[in-house]
């Protein structure tokens, strides 16, 4: 029997202090979002920034915290629970840090008498910090606990049409009848290097103005090259013209080299340049979550009015939306048909 996990990357299971140092710690010690040897790692995570990041998470996360949880897990359960409704298969959700763990999501869809599994991780592009340790994990699950399950994984859907259609349609909804000059399009930033080991080419990703745009093997699992073509093909649905619209890359996290141009100093640039009206969309989160809240949503928009802007526009993710709804339910459809996943790409 087939049957479909969703994954999307988890929160602390309260804002207790505690809980987000639980949760910190697991996500931080994973060998793909810290990428250095473990005791290096042990030491950065557990000597320095648990010591201290807890804390000022928690009050984060409370200022952006819903009655029926985090935002981030609440919107996943919605979007499980409509996409269920259209579907003939069984659908379950889990987290790959925290609760629902990849474990119970797995012995879920397994208590069903699921035995093919199709893995959607929830991020429209492919990165080592997100699709790929999902798919490490629930192998490593699979081998232990599973053994007689099959999986089958959504690729990356970056440039799918009918996800640049669902994410453009909604930047197009919130910003009409609005004025704007600038749409940021404001990605989670990752360290240089992950974008270095994740080429299969190992030489094409120079992380310079032209690699992204010279054809190349190693954009299947080049972040930033997904990260761009989403915003080109969006700015293609929308008409865009060139210098009302551009990429930024939010989130830092350390002294490494991350991807640029930042968020907040793009943020800061275009108020202190004369920008007055802006509109931010943040197209690598599937779910409203701490960092489309609270960094965007309150400290991006605090800057760009302390700085000169006037308005501030916030495009939510595409969370539960109808339209994405049916487009998940569609590619499910299509698999448990046996039909070529993503055939269009
Ligand atoms: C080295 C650190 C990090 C990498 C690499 C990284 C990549 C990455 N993360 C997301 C999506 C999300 N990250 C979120 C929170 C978050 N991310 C980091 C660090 C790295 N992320 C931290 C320390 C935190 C926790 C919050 C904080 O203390 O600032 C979230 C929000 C979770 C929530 O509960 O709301 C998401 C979502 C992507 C897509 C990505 C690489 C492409
Ligand atoms: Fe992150
Ligand atoms: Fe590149």
């Amino acid at each position: 029997m087939k049957g479909v996990l969703l994954v999307n990357l988890g929160s602390p299971d309260s804002t207790k202090v505690e809980d987000v140092k639980k949760y910190l710690d697991e996500f931080l010690m994973d060998e793909r979002v810290i990428d250095v040897p473990w005791i290096l790692r042990a030491f950065i995570v557990k000597g320095i920034i648990l010591r201290t990041r807890p804390k000022k998470s928690a009050e984060a996360y409370r200022k952006i915290w819903w009655d029926e949880g985090s935002p981030l897990i609440v919107l996943s359960r919605r979007l499980r629970e409509k996409v269920e409704e259209l579907v003939s298969v069984p659908v379950a959700l889990a987290m790959r840090y925290g609760n629902p763990s990849l474990e119970a999501g797995l012995k879920e869809l397994y208590d069903k008498g699921v035995t093919e599994v199709l893995l959607i991780p929830l991020y429209p592009q492919f990165a080592m910090a997100t699709t790929e340790t999902i798919l490490v994990l629930a192998e490593k699950l699979r081998k232990k606990l599973f053994p007689d399950m099959r999986f089958t994984t959504l690729p990356a859907f970056y440039n799918h049409p009918d996800y640049i259609r669902v994410l453009s349609v909604s930047i197009q909804e919130t910003l009409q009848n609005k004025d704007w000059e600038h749409l940021l399009f404001s990605y989670h930033g990752v360290p240089e290097r992950h974008i270095r080991k994740s080429d299969i080419t190992k030489s094409h990703c120079k992380i310079d103005g032209q690699c992204c745009n010279t054809p190349s093997p190693a954009h299947q699992f080049c972040y930033r090259h997904q990260c761009y073509e989403t915003t080109k093909q969006v700015a293609a649905y929308l008409g865009l013209k060139e210098g009302m619209y551009s990429t930024s890359f939010q989130s830092r996290l350390g002294k490494d080299p991350w991807l640029q141009p930042f968020t907040d100093k793009t943020v800061a640039g275009l108020a202190e340049n004369g920008t007055k009206k802006m509109a931010i969309v943040t197209p690598a989160f599937v779910s409203d979550c701490l960092e489309t809240l609270e960094e965007i949503g309150m400290e991006a928009r605090e800057d760009f009015l302390e700085k000169g802007g006037d308005e501030f526009h916030v495009v939510p993710c595409i969370n539960d939306r109808d339209d994405w709804v049916k487009v998940l339910a569609r590619w499910m459809d299509e698999w448990a048909k046996e039909e070529e996943l993503l055939a269009t790409n």
